[in-house]
């Protein structure tokens, strides 16, 4: 991946997110921690374009997120904290298919893509299930599928492993781990980046420490004070 932050702030209103940052991310698996409300949604959404920047600027593999904004959402898929939220159609298989839509591919295509994407995943016998009756793994792992299938280079998850078992956040966390894909992983869940190349850790809307995450983790438990 190549995401490049200049000088780029985010502003709600009178609160500042993210204070002026420049930063760029070459590597392959990426985590980023901190607190709650420490800014690293807002971070992570800026690289999809989810969040425009207030000033300054982000590009992602040369595709400036505010003039390439449609072309940096196929660069950068994004699975949310609340997969649920973003499961649009009622049966698994249709909801996967979704994404495909308007590409002016052959039935037989859509679905040999998307059968792929459930097998990567191996949630094949999901298919026909209703999304809304999915476990809290099983959610994941098919909104993990719905953005796979669209083929995007990185992809950025926002605590994927937050309310799951042990069972499933071993599942969830495989499946991660097996990822092609270059990764930018937010979580709260330390044991899911403890193996990352690079550890972004944020504090009150700004970037404390940037390297590995042994040295991330420690500062972490610093700034927590425990
Ligand atoms: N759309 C918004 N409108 C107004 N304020 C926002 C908005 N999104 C985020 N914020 C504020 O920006 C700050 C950073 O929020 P952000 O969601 O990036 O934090 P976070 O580190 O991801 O938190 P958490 O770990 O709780 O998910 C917080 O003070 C939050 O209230």
């Amino acid at each position: 991946m190549d995401i490049r932050f200049t000088d780029c702030a985010v502003r709600f209103g009178e609160r500042v997110a993210l204070h002026p940052l420049t930063l760029t991310l070459n590597e392959k698996r990426i985590g980023i921690i901190g607190l709650n409300g420490s800014g690293k949604t807002t971070f992570a959404r800026l690289i999809n374009g989810l969040v425009k920047p207030s000033s300054g600027g982000v590009t992602v593999n040369g595709l400036d997120t505010i003039k390439d904004d449609r072309a940096v959402l196929s660069e950068a898929g994004f699975i949310f904290q609340n997969p649920h939220n973003q499961l649009i159609m009622p049966i698994v298989a249709e909801d996967i298919a979704f994404g495909l839509k308007n590409r002016g591919l052959s039935r037989e295509e859509v679905d040999r893509r998307m059968q792929a994407a459930l097998s990567r995943f191996g949630i094949e016998h999901l298919a026909r299930r209703r999304v809304h009756e999915l476990s809290g793994g099983e959610t994941q792992l098919v909104a993990m599928a719905s953005v796979v299938v669209t083929d995007p280079k990185i992809l950025i998850l926002d605590e994927p492993t937050n309310q799951l078992d042990l069972k499933n956040r071993r599942r969830v966390a495989v499946a991660i781990d097996d990822l092609p894909e270059d990764t930018v992983v937010i979580t709260h869940d330390l044991g899911l980046v403890e193996n990352v190349e690079r550890l972004l850790l944020f504090h009150e809307g700004r970037l404390a420490f940037d390297g590995n995450p042994q040295d991330a983790i420690r500062r972490y438990h610093e700034i927590a004070g425990c």
